[in-house]
C-alpha cells in the first residue's frame, strides 16, 4: 500500500539517517577503545609506575627500550598524568626530524582525545601548532635550540625529553650541552640563587657567570624569576647508555624490556652488486609471494627514489591484472610536507602501498600498514672537509643502530619482516653507531647559535663529543669573513645578531642582510628559496635534448642564481595570468603543466614558493627592506659575491678554474647552466672587479672537484 510503503520507507530512511549520524560516533568510540587497548598492551605500559618513580628520583634519566615499545607516545602522557605539568610546566620532546614531530603529536593528540594544538601540540621550523594550554609539545631539536635564544633557561619546560638521541644530530649534541648547563642553573635558581657571582648586560642579553661558566639569558626571563628544576630524559632504542650516563655525571639508565610484535630479519646469501636493483626485485617478490601488508623501502636520496618509482611503474604492466594493485609513495626531506604526509594515509582497499623513503622515515615514525621493510644498508650523509670547506654528500653503509631502527618500522601493528639486502656477516662488520654529525659537518651555524646564547668559548663548551678543532677554527673563520664575528670573536652587531635570528644557513642569512642594504632583497629572497630545494630542473634521459633547450630559454650567462630568478619570475607571471581567468586549483594545475613543458620540477618549485613566503615574512619581521634592484643586476651580483664567496673560482689562462678559498682546481658542476655555456673571458664577473679582467669569477652554486 502506498501510504504504508511511504510510511515504512520514511521510517527506514529516518532509521538510516540515525544510523548514519550514529556511525561516525560509533566508529569514533570503537577507535578510541581500540587505541586504549593498544596503549595498554604496549611493553612500556607495565613500567608506567616504575618510570614515574625513576623520573621523580633522578634529575636526569636515560631510557632505552625496543622500537615500538611506546617510549615516544606514552612517556609524555604518563608524566603529564603523574603531575609533572602541575605548575603549568610543559613536557617538551625533541625529535631529530620534522616528520616525526608532526606525526607523533597527531597520534598522541588522538590518544588523549584532544584537538591537535590544545593539550598536545608540535612546533617545527615555520610551523607552530601549540597554544597556551599545550602541556605535551613535540618539536625538532633545532627548534628547541632556537627557543633557547629567547629563553635561555627554557623556563616553561618542566621536563625535556631528548628522543632518538642515538642519531647524534648536531642539534642534539649542542642541545645536550645546553641542557646540562640549564639544569645546573635552574637547580641553583631554586636552591641558592645568591651564588651568581657576576652579571653584565651585553647586546641586550643578560650574562650571568655561575662558578666561572657563562650563561646568557634575556633580561625579561631572569629578572626576579624563580626557576624550577628541570628534568632531563634521554631516550632511544639503540643508544649506548654508558656514554650518555658518563656525560651526565653518572646518570641513571633504565631499560624497558619487551617488544610488541616480532620482526623476522632476513639477509641475502651474497653481497648485492646493485642494491637498487636488488630492492626492486625484493619489492616485486614480496608483492607476488607474501600476504597483505605495505612495504617500506629505504633508499639514499630523491634521485634514487624517483628512479625506483619509475621502474616499479614500468614493470607493473608485466604482472597479471590482479597483481597490478601496487601504489608507490615517495618521502624525502625536500618533498613538501603535505606530500610527505600522504605516506601515512591507508592504501585503498585491495591495494598494496610501497613507500620509498630516505632515512627521514628511519626513526620514531609509525607508518600504519607497514609489515615489510627493505633495507639495502646504505645511507647518504653530508660530510665536511674542513681544509677545503667542501661539504660533499656521500653514500655510506648504515650503522647497526640504523639497521635496528629501520627494522623497527615494522612490527608496530603486527608481526613484520625486514629484508636486509646484504649478508649477515656484513651486518656484524657494521659500526655500532653512526658517526656524530658534529664530527662531520660545517659548524658555522652551531657556533653562530652558541655565540648568540652568549657562549663565547666554543672550544671549552661541554660537548658530549668534542668536534675537531680545525672544524671549529674553519667555521669561525667563515663567520668572521661573513661579518658575523668581531675581531674578538664576539657576535657582531647588527650583522651577526641578525644572522643568528634568521633560521637559515649563515651564508644565506648574510646574503639576505646584505641584499636589503643594496636594495635587491626581493631578488635575493627568491634565489635563497630556490637554493633551498633540491633540483629545480629535471632532464629525463629520453628527452635530454628537449630539456636542454628548455633550460637554455631561462639560462643566464651570469650563472645559476640569475637563472633561478628568471625561472621563478616566469612561473610567477604565468601563475598570476592564469589566476585571472581560472580558479586557484585550475591555475595551480596549469602551472604544473607549464612546469612539465619546461622540464621544471613542479614539486621543487612549489616548495621554493612556500619557503619564499616564509623567509619573506621573517625578513619583514626583522625590519629588512624588501625592495628590488630592477633591471640593474650589478648590486645583486655584488651581494652574491659578498656572501657566496666560498663558491667563487678564478678562471685560469689555461681554461681551468681555481677555487679562491681553497686553491683547489675545480670544475663547473654538470648541473650548472654554465657547464655547457663555457663562460667567455669577457668583462663580466660576479664581483665586477676590473683588476681581474683577464680572469673571471663566476659563482655557480655548485662546484665539483677535479679528480
Ligand atoms: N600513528 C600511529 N598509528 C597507529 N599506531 C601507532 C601510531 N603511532 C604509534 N602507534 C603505536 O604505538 C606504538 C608505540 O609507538 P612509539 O612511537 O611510542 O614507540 P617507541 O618506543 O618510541 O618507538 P621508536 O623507538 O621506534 O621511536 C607503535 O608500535 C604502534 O603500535
Amino acid at each position: 500500500m502506498p501510504s504504508m510503503d511511504s510510511g515504512n520507507s520514511t521510517q527506514s530512511r529516518h532509521n538510516s539517517n540515525i544510523n548514519q549520524l550514529n556511525r561516525p560516533k560509533a566508529e569514533h568510540f570503537a577507535r578510541r577503545q581500540n587505541i586504549e587497548q593498544q596503549r595498554k598492551s604496549l611493553p612500556i605500559a607495565a613500567a608506567e609506575k616504575l618510570l614515574l618513580e625513576e623520573v621523580r628520583n633522578n634529575d636526569t634519566l636515560i631510557i632505552v627500550g625496543e622500537t615500538g615499545s611506546g617510549k615516544t607516545t606514552q612517556l609524555p602522557q604518563y608524566l603529564n598524568n603523574g603531575g609533572f605539568c602541575r605548575d603549568g610546566g610543559i613536557i617538551g620532546i625533541t625529535q631529530p626530524r620534522r616528520v616525526a614531530a608532526v606525526t607523533v603529536a597527531k597520534r598522541v593528540a588522538e590518544e588523549c582525545g584532544v584537538a591537535l594544538g590544545q593539550k598536545v601540540g608540535y612546533a617545527i621550523r615555520f610551523e607552530d601548532v601549540t597554544s597556551s594550554s599545550t602541556r605535551i609539545k613535540y618539536m625538532t631539536d633545532g627548534l628547541l635550540l632556537r627557543e633557547a635564544l629567547l629563553d635561555s633557561y627554557l623556563s616553561k619546560y618542566s621536563v625535556i625529553i631528548v628522543d632518538e638521541a642515538h642519531e647524534r644530530t648536531v642539534h642534539t649534541d649542542v642541545l645536550l650541552g645546553l641542557l646540562k648547563t640549564v639544569q645546573k642553573t635552574r637547580s641553583k635558581g631554586v636552591s641558592d640563587a645568591a651564588d651568581i657571582d657576576h652579571r653584565e648586560v651585553k647586546n641586550g642579553m643578560l650574562l650571568e657567570k655561575h662558578n666561572g661558566s657563562e650563561v646568557a639569558s634575556t633580561m625579561k626571563h631572569c629578572r626576579g624569576k624563580k626557576l624550577s628544576p628541570l628534568k632531563i630524559i634521554i631516550m632511544s632504542a639503540s643508544l649506548d647508555a654508558r656514554v650518555f650516563s658518563e656525560y651526565f655525571g653518572g646518570a641513571r639508565a633504565v631499560h624497558v624490556l619487551g617488544r610488541q610484535y616480532p620482526v623476522d630479519i632476513l639477509y641475502t646469501r651474497q653481497p648485492e652488486t646493485d642494491y637498487v636493483d636488488a630492492a626492486l626485485i625484493t619489492i616485486f617478490q614480496i608483492h607476488i609471494e607474501e600476504g597483505p601488508g605495505d612495504i617500506l623501502v629505504f633508499l639514499t636520496g630523491q634521485e634514487e627514489i624517483e628512479s625506483v618509482e619509475r621502474l616499479v611503474h614500468e614493470r607493473l604492466p608485466q604482472l597479471s591484472e590482479s597483481k597490478r594493485k601496487l601504489l608507490t609513495f615517495p618521502i624525502f626531506s625536500s618533498l613538501p610536507s603535505e606530500k610527505q604526509m600522504k605516506v601515512f594515509l591507508p592504501a585503498p582497499i585491495g591495494f598494496r602501498k610501497v613507500i620509498l623513503a630516505t632515512n627521514i622515515a628511519e626513526t620514531s615514525v609509525t607508518i600504519p600498514g607497514i609489515k615489510y621493510v627493505i633495507d639495502p644498508g646504505m645511507v647518504k650523509v653530508r660530510t665536511y672537509e674542513a681544509s677545503t670547506g667542501i661539504e660533499p654528500l656521500i653514500v655510506v653503509k648504515t650503522s647497526k643502530a640504523q639497521a635496528l631502527q629501520r627494522s623497527g618500522r615494522a612490527g608496530r601493528e603486527g608481526p613484520g619482516k625486514c629484508y636486509r639486502l646484504y649478508p649477515e656477516s656484513e651486518f656484524d662488520k657494521l659500526k655500532d653507531s653512526t658517526t656524530p654529525e658534529i664530527k662531520r659537518c660545517n659548524l658555522s651555524n652551531v657556533i653562530l647559535h652558541l655565540k648568540a646564547l652568549g657562549i663565547d668559548d666554543i672550544i671549552g663548551f661541554d660537548f658530549i663529543e668534542q668536534p675537531d678543532r680545525i672544524s671549529i677554527v674553519k667555521s669561525m673563520e667563515l663567520l668572521f669573513l661573513l661579518g658575523a664575528l668581531t675581531d674578538e670573536s664576539k657576535l657582531s652587531d647588527p650583522v651577526g645578531q641578525k644572522m643568528a635570528r634568521l633560521p637559515l644557513d649563515p651564508i644565506y642569512s648574510k646574503a639576505l642582510i646584505i641584499a636589503s642594504e643594496f636594495n635587491c632583497l626581493e631578488e635575493m629572497l627568491i634565489v635563497v628559496a630556490m637554493l633551498s630545494v633540491e633540483s629545480i630542473f629535471y632532464a629525463p634521459r629520453e628527452k635530454l635534448e628537449e630539456s636542454r633547450n628548455a633550460l637554455k630559454s631561462f639560462s643566464s650567462p651570469e650563472g645559476d642564481h640569475l637563472t633561478f630568478l628568471k625561472v621563478y619570475r616566469a612561473s610567477d607571471e604565468f601563475l598570476q595570468k592564469s589566476n585571472l581567468v581560472n580558479s586557484k586549483e585550475k591555475a595551480e594545475k596549469n602551472l604544473r603543466k607549464w612546469c612539465k613543458e619546461n622540464f621544471i620540477n613542479s614539486r621543487s618549485l612549489k616548495h621554493a614558493r612556500d619557503i619564499h613566503s616564509q623567509i619573506r615574512r621573517n625578513a619583514e619581521q626583522m625590519g629588512l627592506l624588501v625592495t628590488s634592484c630592477g633591471d640593474d643586476m650589478l648590486p645583486f651580483r655584488r651581494c652574491l659575491a659578498a656572501s657566496f664567496f666560498l663558491n667563487a673560482a678564478l678562471k685560469q689562462p689555461d681554461g681551468t678554474y681555481r677555487a679562491l678559498s681553497s686553491g683547489l682546481t675545480v670544475q663547473i658542476h654538470p648541473s650548472s647552466v654554465l657547464f655547457r655555456m663555457k663562460p667567455e673571458n669577457s668583462n663580466r664577473s660576479s664581483m665586477g672587479a676590473k683588476r681581474r679582467e683577464h680572469m673571471h669569477i663566476f659563482a655557480p652554486y655548485r662546484w665539483g672537484t677535479c679528480s
